[in-house]
């Protein structure tokens, strides 16, 4: 077992999805999985390992923000081998055509955290998805037929912001939406050499009020998460 997470060595599948919410991830391994077996229960912060048309996926809850997400994406991949990683997370959109429940894929991330910009002193270090993931994944969406929209995300530290101003001009600079993840799971991935990617339900319109019910957070984005599986097994 590593720091924070209690499963034993091959416990874990190399293909894993990463959903904020411990509740989500039992959620997915209920509803997607076959034969799904409990590997974590630390903190709560709940994993499992089972399979989707015969891969074996793990789907393991990193909690909320960067802090947190960094400690289980790099258990994951240091401790136990985790290779391809998709984040299925929720956003709030800050762009008019951005609709509540479209899927994002995130190109890239930008941060408002000092975690990354600490370890390169005088360097951007860019936050961004693995091509052959964002690829696999915008093809699969698109064969769906689902709403989907490609582009940056916001990686902040504050869900409760008190700069709006700072996200209004993002927005006009065409980020897409709001979470608080993937630019960690974007530099795990470049520091470890592994396959990282984004998948982000809107849950929320930051510029229209527009929410889904937190049961809805838990529970539903069934598209988002049949996307994620098709693509990280292909
Ligand atoms: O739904 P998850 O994956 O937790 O993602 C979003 O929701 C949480 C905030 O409510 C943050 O973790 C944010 O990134
Ligand atoms: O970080 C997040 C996640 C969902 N919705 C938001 O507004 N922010």
């Amino acid at each position: 077992m590593s720091f924070h997470i209690g499963a034993k060595a091959g416990e874990v599948a190399e293909l894993v999805l990463l959903p904020g919410d411990p509740l989500r991830a039992k959620y997915i391994a209920e509803t997607f999985l076959e034969d799904a077996v409990c590997y974590n229960t630390v903190r709560g912060m709940l994993g499992y390992t089972g399979t989707y048309k015969g891969h074996r996926v793990s789907v393991q809850g990193t909690g909320m923000g960067m802090p947190s997400a960094s400690i289980y994406i790099h258990e994951l991949i240091e401790d136990y081998g985790a290779k391809k990683l998709i984040r299925v997370g929720t956003c709030g959109a800050i762009q008019n055509d951005v609709k509540i429940r479209d899927v994002i894929i995130a190109q890239a991330a930008a941060t408002d955290s000092a975690m990354i910009r600490n370890l390169f002193p005088g360097v951007d270090f860019p936050q961004i998805a693995n091509f052959g993931l964002m690829k696999m994944a915008h093809d699969i969406g698109t064969d769906k037929g689902l709403n989907l929209h490609v582009g940056n995300v916001l990686s902040s530290d504050l869900f409760y912001t008190e700069n709006h101003e700072m996200t209004n001009k993002l927005g006009e600079h065409g980020v897409l939406a709001v979470e608080m993840e993937s630019a960690a799971l974007y530099y795990l991935s470049a520091k470890f050499g592994v396959q990282g990617l984004t998948l982000l339900t809107v849950s929320d319109h930051i510029l229209t009020g527009e929410q889904t019910t937190a049961e809805e957070r838990q529970t539903t984005f069934s598209d988002m998460i049949e996307v994620a599986l098709e693509t990280i097994t292909k």
